[in-house]
C-alpha cells in the first residue's frame, strides 16, 4: 500500500506560553525523555543576546535560533527559511518542535504550515502546546498573546501548581475552560507530563483556530502597502514627510505585469526579502531597484528624500512597511510625481508594546557573589514588577562552575551549573520587561565585578 502524502509529513509541535511559564524546562524534558523521536529544536528569544541556548542542556538534538527580534512579525520569513533548511536533511530528524518567545502570538507560527505550499507538502502542524505559569498568568491575562496563547492550544498545561492552592488551580482552570474549551488540561510541576500527552496529538485543530480568528488564513504581512509603478531609465526621488517610525522597510523590485494579480503573485516572495538583513539607507542615499531589503532612516527631522535609479524601462513594485499616507510618501520624477498604476494594503497585524524590552549584559571578568546577591535582590525588590523575566549565566569569583541564575517577576531561582572546564569565562544576563533602563543594569552589574 502507498503511503498517504499526510503520513510522510514530518509532524511539528509549537510550543508557547508566556515569558517564564516553564517552555525550557519541558523542552529540557522533551530531549531527555526516551521516547525514540530524533527531535529538531527551532527557538525563538525575544531579547538581545540569545541564553535560552545555553540554558537547554547539552543534547544529540540539533538546536536552531532564531534572534531575530519578535517572532511574530518576521516569523514567517525566518521560519520558512529555517524550515528548508531542516527539511533538506530530513533523515538526521524525524520531529520538529518550535519553542516561541513568551511574548509570540503563536497564530503567525501555525499559520505558517497552512500558507507556504512546500512547508505544507513536506510538515503537518501536530498540535500548539500552551504552558502556563499558574502563579503570575493572572498578571498578564489581559495582554493579547497571553489570551492567544491559551485560546490556541490543543494543550494547556497548568505548570507551577506548587506555588498555589488548589481553589486557585480550579478557579485558573475555569477560566481557562471559558476561553478554550477544546483543549487538553493537565496540572503539572516542572513541566512533568507524559511524552503521549503532547506530541504527535494527530493534528492541529484548523476549523477551531478558525473560530478564534477568522482570518486565520489570512495571514499577516512585514509590509503593509505594495504598488506599481510604470518608470522610465532614469532617477526617482522618493519622498517622504515626518511620521510614526524612525524607519521604514522597503522593496523595490522589477515586476512581469502591470495588475493586483501581479503584487499578489509576488507577496510570498517579498515576505522573505523582508526577513533579510537590510542595507541601512540615510537621507539623500540611494536605494535599487534590485529587491534587496533597504531601511530608509527616518529619525531627522523634516522632509526626506531617497533616490531610486531606474536602470531600464519597465514595471516596478515597490513594497514598504508602511502606508504611504503615514508618511506622506510620494514618488516624484524630474518633472511630476508619478501616481502607482495599482496599489494594495494588507493586513496590519498587530499592535507591539513598545514599552516592554530587553536589555542583554555580556561582560568578560568574575563576579563577587555577595555583592551580586545583594544587587538582585535590591533589584527585584525595587524593581521587581516591571522586570518580568530575567535569566543568565554567571562567572562567580573562585568557582570552577557556572552559576545559572532565573527569574519570573519576584520568585527567584540560581544553581551552580556545569564546570566552566577549559572554556572562556564570561557573564552573560538578560533582563525583559517594562520601561527598562539600560545605564542602570549595566552600571549596577558592573559594581559586581571583583
Ligand atoms: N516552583 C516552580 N518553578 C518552576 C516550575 N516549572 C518551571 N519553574 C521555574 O520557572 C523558571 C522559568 O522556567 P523556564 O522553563 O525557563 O521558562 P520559559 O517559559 O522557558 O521562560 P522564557 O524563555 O523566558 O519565556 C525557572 O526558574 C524554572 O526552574 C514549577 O512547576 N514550579
Amino acid at each position: 500500500m502507498q503511503a498517504s502524502p499526510s503520513e510522510d509529513r514530518v509532524p511539528v509541535t509549537v510550543l508557547t506560553g508566556y515569558l517564564g511559564a516553564g517552555k525550557t524546562t519541558l523542552l529540557n524534558r522533551i530531549l531527555t525523555e526516551q521516547h525514540g523521536k530524533r527531535i529538531a529544536v527551532i527557538e525563538n528569544e525575544f531579547g538581545e543576546i540569545g541564553v535560552d541556548n545555553e540554558l537547554v542542556i547539552n543534547s544529540e538534538e540539533e538546536i536552531f535560533e532564531m534572534n531575530n527580534g519578535c517572532i511574530c512579525c518576521t516569523v514567517r520569513g525566518d521560519l520558512i527559511r529555517i524550515l528548508g533548511g531542516l527539511m533538506r536533511c530530513r533523515d538526521k530528524f524525524d520531529y520538529i518542535l518550535i519553542e516561541t518567545t513568551g511574548l509570540a502570538d503563536p497564530a503567525p507560527v501555525a499559520q505558517t504550515f497552512f500558507m507556504d505550499d512546500e512547508v505544507q507538502e513536506q510538515l503537518r502542524l501536530d498540535g500548539v502546546v500552551t504552558i502556563v505559569d499558574a502563579k503570575h498568568v493572572l498578571l498578564h491575562f489581559d495582554d493579547d498573546q497571553c489570551q492567544e496563547q491559551l485560546a490556541f492550544g490543543d494543550v494547556v498545561l497548568l505548570n507551577k501548581t506548587d506555588l498555589v492552592s488548589p481553589e486557585d488551580l480550579h478557579d485558573l482552570e475555569q477560566r481557562i475552560r471559558g476561553m478554550n474549551a477544546m483543549a487538553q488540561i493537565y496540572h503539572t510541576q516542572h513541566a512533568a507530563v507524559d511524552m503521549d500527552k503532547i506530541l504527535d496529538l494527530g493534528g492541529f485543530n484548523l476549523s477551531r483556530a478558525l473560530e478564534i480568528d477568522p482570518q486565520f488564513l489570512e495571514p499577516e504581512y512585514p509590509f503593509e502597502w505594495a504598488g506599481l509603478y510604470r518608470l522610465n531609465r532614469g532617477t526617482y526621488d522618493l519622498v517622504l514627510q515626518e511620521g510614526s517610525d524612525a524607519s521604514m522597510d522597503v522593496v523595490c523590485t522589477p515586476m512581469q505585469g502591470d495588475t493586483i494579480a501581479a503584487i499578489e503573485a509576488m507577496q510570498e516572495e517579498m515576505v522573505l526579502r523582508f526577513s533579510d538583513d537590510p542595507e541601512f539607507c540615510e537621507p539623500g542615499g540611494l536605494f535599487k531597484p534590485d529587491a534587496a531589503l533597504a531601511q530608509l532612516h527616518l529619525d531627522a527631522p523634516g522632509e526626506k528624500r531617497f533616490r531610486l535609479r531606474v536602470p531600464r524601462q519597465g514595471i516596478y513594485a515597490l513594497f514598504t512597511q508602511h502606508l504611504p499616507e503615514e508618511f506622506d510618501f510620494t514618488l516624484q520624477g524630474s518633472q511630476s510625481e508619478i501616481e502607482p498604476i495599482a496599489s494594495r494594503e494588507y493586513n496590519a497585524g498587530h499592535e507591539h508594546d513598545d514599552t516592554i524590552t530587553s536589555v542583554g549584559i555580556t561582560s568578560p571578568g568574575a563576579v563577587d557573589p555577595d555583592l551580586f546577591g545583594d544587587w538582585l535582590r535590591n533589584l527585584l525588590i525595587e524593581k521587581g514588577v516591571d522586570i518580568f523575566r530575567m535569566k543568565g549565566i554567571i562567572n562567580l569569583d573562585q568557582e570552577d562552575n557556572r552559576y545559572v541564575f532565573q527569574g519570573v517577576h519576584m520568585l527567584f531561582d540560581g544553581r551552580p551549573d556545569r564546570p566552566w572546564g577549559d572554556t572562556e569565562r564570561y557573564n552573560q544576563l538578560i533582563f525583559i520587561g517594562r520601561d527598562l533602563d539600560r545605564a542602570a543594569l549595566n552600571g549596577g552589574f558592573q559594581s559586581c565585578l571583583v
